[in-house]
């Protein structure tokens, strides 16, 4: 059976893909997967490279292959820190702009790309990654935060809610399962909700590895989050063979140790998840196949992954049937 059959009565399955992925590997991805999001192209600097300027020929071909496969989209992402070009945050002369002038270019950016998508995903992230990982500031440093102020993420899902009432919108982030951002994300998320601020969903982006977090962790987060009252999507989800501070490149293939731990903590996460399907929408996984990772890149550059459950070649790994064979 394929990945989304085996999961149809659990939650959406998804991968990443790039203009790049969904021609190379289209059959894997209309075989195995029922939900795609694009890696980058519908970020603010893919789409609205300059003021005047909309660029979405890129995204529209992964929409189109979408709808070629009748397979479903979530969109990634309005407001970031990160892939925004600075002509956002500047005047001509290159100074910051206004309060007004800022929320305006967002209310723009977010109903110009709301309309020109026109069948509305099944959910968008509206904001992604906005808490400060560690110490006493809520929210991380960005010019959304210095230009806005605090409730540029109270307008940025107003301002989406308006352009497309009907896709669910989510707050999305990572280490989330980590007791000390969970507990941020949550305190962020329950203001929202208590202002009534129109969120449906908080996105666990997953990025995890083979020792970290903990299944009880991801637990703990999972049930922190569903306490709000809110959908939850899985929407980042790779098993990394390397701790995040491991720097070794000497290895040019996974150890078999590395994929025997790997299909466990897979069968472990999905066990969970199947559990937790009440609150579980979707799971997209941050890429389709090992041949290509943003983690080959991420956080040591040039140093091959081999996160996900097809490998390079696009063939099952142990961890597709740990994942499959639970019936
Ligand atoms: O795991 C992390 C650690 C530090 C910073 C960001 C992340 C994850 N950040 C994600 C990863 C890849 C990008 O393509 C996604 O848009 C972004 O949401």
């Amino acid at each position: 059976m394929t990945l989304h059959e085996v999961y149809k009565d659990y939650f959406r399955i998804g991968a990443a893909v790039n203009t790049k992925t969904v021609l190379e590997d289209k059959d894997l991805i209309s075989t195995h997967f029922n939900s795609i999001t694009a890696e980058n192209e519908m970020k603010f600097e893919l789409l609205h490279p300059r003021e005047n300027e909309y660029t979405f020929e890129a995204a529209d071909s992964i929409v189109d292959f979408a709808k070629q496969h009748n397979i479903e989209m979530r969109g990634h992402t309005l407001v970031w820190h990160n892939q925004t070009p600075r002509w956002v945050f500047e005047n001509e002369s290159g100074s910051l702009v206004t309060r007004e002038v800022l929320l305006n270019r967002l209310q723009e950016h977010i109903k110009t790309v709301m309309e020109h998508f026109k069948d509305p995903f099944y959910s968008w992230d509206v904001v992604n990654e906005a808490v400060e990982d560690h110490g006493n500031f809520l929210l991380r440093k960005s010019p959304w935060l210095e230009i806005i102020g605090e409730d540029f993420i109270d307008k940025a899902f107003y301002f989406a809610k308006e352009a497309n009432p009907v896709s669910n919108l989510y707050y999305n982030d990572y280490n989330e399962s980590h007791p000390e951002k969970r507990e941020k994300i949550y305190k962020l998320v329950e203001g929202l909700v208590a202002r009534g601020v129109p969120i449906d969903g908080i996105g666990l982006q997953g990025h995890w590895n083979l020792n970290n977090p903990s299944i009880e962790d991801i637990r703990k987060a999972i049930e922190r989050y569903a306490s709000l009252g809110l959908k939850l999507e899985i929407t980042e989800m790779d098993i990394s063979v390397f701790d995040f501070e491991d720097t070794r490149t000497d290895l040019v293939q996974p150890t078999n140790q590395m994929l025997e731990i790997q299909a466990e903590k897979y069968e472990n996460v999905f066990k969970l998840f199947r559990e937790y399907s009440e609150h579980i929408e979707s799971v997209t996984f941050w890429g389709v196949s090992d041949r290509y990772t943003w983690l080959s890149d991420f956080p040591v550059k040039d140093r091959k992954n081999w996160p996900l459950v097809f490998d390079k070649d696009g063939k099952p790994k142990k961890s597709f049937e740990s994942i499959t064979d639970f019936f």
